[in-house]
């Protein structure tokens, strides 16, 4: 499971948990505005915008999970198994395979309505990087300061959908999801009247009684009610240090812990890694399960005019902070 979410302070913050059973070995990757982007059905782009996100090198090509460009733009895939749907190649589209297009987006569009133009001609293609790699089956949330949207990839077609919640999980598909959200719109942050019956003397005995409903469950469209309703109703102050520790305390919500989730062969499912992007700054923050302290790369720390990727290996010691 994934969720991915949006966050406006003074600056813009974008970010996801990659909650998975194993790790592809991915890390921070600067893909700069030099580095030639190769595509298998259209032109190599020589030149374009940078970006940074997390990503899996191999063959010195960025296989990208999530990623902000120097313009403010932003994007994260997550598992959409059995509903995503790729295709043959198409005369007259853009043919882009799935692993391309995180770099397709990011290397030439500053807004997500720029994006949404790319979209009318883009046809998702059936081919994986390599024999060694499944391709992956995914939606997208495709995000700026000012709008969000989610792009599925299905037998129908290829849907783009208004995200004005900003937030994405996995299964089901996405207008089920908003949909699903109805049945939550009696929760409430506040302390709740009695409205079950004028007869009855009810107590709110405790803090937190709004919210009784909340569906505390690991599955996806339990954590796309959580994370909405955690999102919507976030406060913090607007500097940084504040936006970038609510924002993780937002994704925390709905964190997986070792042990919940078990798949077939004793594996479990963990949130590997928490991400938070500020997408006005360049900077990616994140942590990983057993490193808790957040930790960051600037991009704009970067030689953004190189032409080599720039990678950095995750932290993921078991660091524990002494007081005395
Ligand atoms: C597993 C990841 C998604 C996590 C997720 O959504 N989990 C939910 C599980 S479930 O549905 O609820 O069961 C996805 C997100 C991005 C994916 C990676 C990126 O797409 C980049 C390449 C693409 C290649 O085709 C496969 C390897 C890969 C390196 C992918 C491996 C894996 O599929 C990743 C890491």
């Amino acid at each position: 499971m994934c969720t991915a979410a949006t966050y406006k302070t003074k600056d813009f913050y974008f970010g996801r948990t990659l909650d998975y059973e194993i790790s592809y070995g991915e890390t921070v990757t600067v893909t700069p505005r030099n580095f030639k982007l190769m595509f298998r059905s259209v032109a190599t782009m020589e030149h374009h915008f940078a970006f940074i996100g997390m990503a899996h090198i191999t063959e010195n090509y960025p296989l990208y999970y999530d990623a902000v460009n120097e313009k403010g733009l932003c994007i994260a895939g997550l598992n959409f198994v059995e509903n995503a749907h790729y295709c043959e190649k198409e005369k007259g589209k853009d043919n882009i395979a799935q692993w391309e297009f995180i770099p397709w987006i990011m290397g030439q569009c500053t807004t997500v309505n720029e994006a949404r133009k790319l979209l009318d001609r883009i046809n998702f293609l059936a081919e994986p990087f390599s024999p060694h790699f499944p391709i992956a089956q995914l939606h997208w949330i495709i995000s700026d300061k000012n709008s969000s949207i989610t792009v599925e990839s299905v037998k129908d077609g290829i849907f783009v959908y208004d995200n004005p919640v900003g937030v994405l999980t996995n299964n089901p598909p996405f207008p089920v999801q908003i949909f699903n959200l109805n049945n939550y719109m009696g929760l409430s942050i506040d302390t709740p009247k009695n409205c079950f019956s004028e007869h009855l003397s009810l107590n709110a005995y405790s803090r937190g009684m709004g919210a009784i409903g909340l569906p505390g469950d690991l599955s996806s469209m339990s954590r796309f009610v959580r994370v909405a309703f955690t999102k919507m109703n976030s406060l913090s102050e607007n500097d940084e240090k504040s936006s970038v520790s609510q924002f993780f305390h937002i994704l925390g919500s709905v964190e997986q812990q070792r042990g919940c989730c078990r798949l077939a062969n004793e594996k479990y499912e963990i949130s590997i890694y928490t991400s938070c992007c500020n997408a006005d700054k360049g900077i990616y923050y994140y942590k990983t399960y057993d490193h808790h302290s957040i930790v960051g790369v600037d991009m704009n720390r970067e030689e953004l005019n190189g032409e080599a990727l720039i990678s950095y290996k995750l932290m993921t010691d078991k660091a524990l902070e002494m007081q005395n």
